[in-house]
């Protein structure tokens, strides 16, 4: 799937997603959202607490089975990958994921965390190695390559946490309140160089974010409210 700036990446129709919460009465986290993102833009999704930010990225990265809806992946319609280790397979092939906690494995240096996907993938040790190097690199954390995540500050685990989340240079990148743990400026730097990415490698990213100070990043704010998208939908497709 090579991405031409402006092509559908996600779209996705009439999502719902409908769980059965602690009284057993049903919840609709996510309600008739209709929502595209195309290769090269950058969107922030914001709304209160529970309004189901999360759960719309995990419906996007095909982490969350949708009740109704459909979604669809750069023309896939993700319905038709039913077989578990097919759907792992393709969100490894072409999604990243970024948490607002780094999640890194504590045993494994910063370039060996990166790396770790690509050889799972097949790809020899030393290749892997080299590329994880050079996405540090770019991430300003070639000097910090060889540290265990305990000997990093938040800010550098989090920038090794995207250096990961690209390792297989995925065309949809979705984060979840990435700079949540870390100070403004380590913040602003984290957003600018997602921004960079969607610009230089035609991803598609999707942000989740309390945080307003990275407003003028986006170039488009989705909002939600009560599991729907109430404002900014429609596709800024250029
Ligand atoms: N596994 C689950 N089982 C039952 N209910 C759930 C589950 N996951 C989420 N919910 C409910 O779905 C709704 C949306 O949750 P979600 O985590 O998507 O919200 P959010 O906007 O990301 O919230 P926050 O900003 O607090 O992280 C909430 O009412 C939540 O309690």
């Amino acid at each position: 799937m090579t991405p031409r700036r402006g092509r559908p990446v996600l779209s996705l129709r009439d999502v719902g997603v409908r769980y059965r919460g602690g009284d057993g009465a049903m919840v609709d986290a996510l309600a008739d959202v209709t929502l595209d993102l195309v290769a090269g833009e950058m969107i922030g999704i914001f709304g209160p607490s529970g309004c189901g930010k999360t759960t719309l990225l995990m419906a996007a990265g095909l982490l969350e089975t949708i009740t109704s809806g459909s979604v669809r992946f750069a023309g896939t319609a993700a319905a038709t990958i039913v077989d578990d280790a097919a759907l792992r397979d393709f969100r490894r092939r072409h999604i990243g994921f970024v948490f607002q906690k780094p999640n890194l494995v504590p045993f494994l240096t910063a370039v060996e965390n990166v790396a770790l996907a690509m050889v799972i993938d097949g790809v020899p040790r030393a290749a892997a190695e080299r590329r994880a190097m050079g996405l540090l690199a770019v991430l300003d954390m070639a000097h910090r390559a060889g540290n265990h995540p305990a000997r990093l500050s938040g800010g550098e685990q989090q920038r090794v946490a995207v250096a990961r989340a690209l390792a297989n240079d995925p065309i949809l990148l979705l984060a979840d309140e990435p700079t949540a743990a870390l100070d403004s400026r380590r913040g602003r730097q984290v957003m600018e160089l997602l921004l960079a990415i969607a610009r230089q490698r035609l991803a598609a990213i999707a942000v989740v974010t309390h945080d307003p100070r990275s407003m003028d990043l986006f170039d488009r704010v989705v909002e939600m409210e009560d599991g729907r998208v109430v404002a900014g939908n429609a596709s800024s497709a250029r």
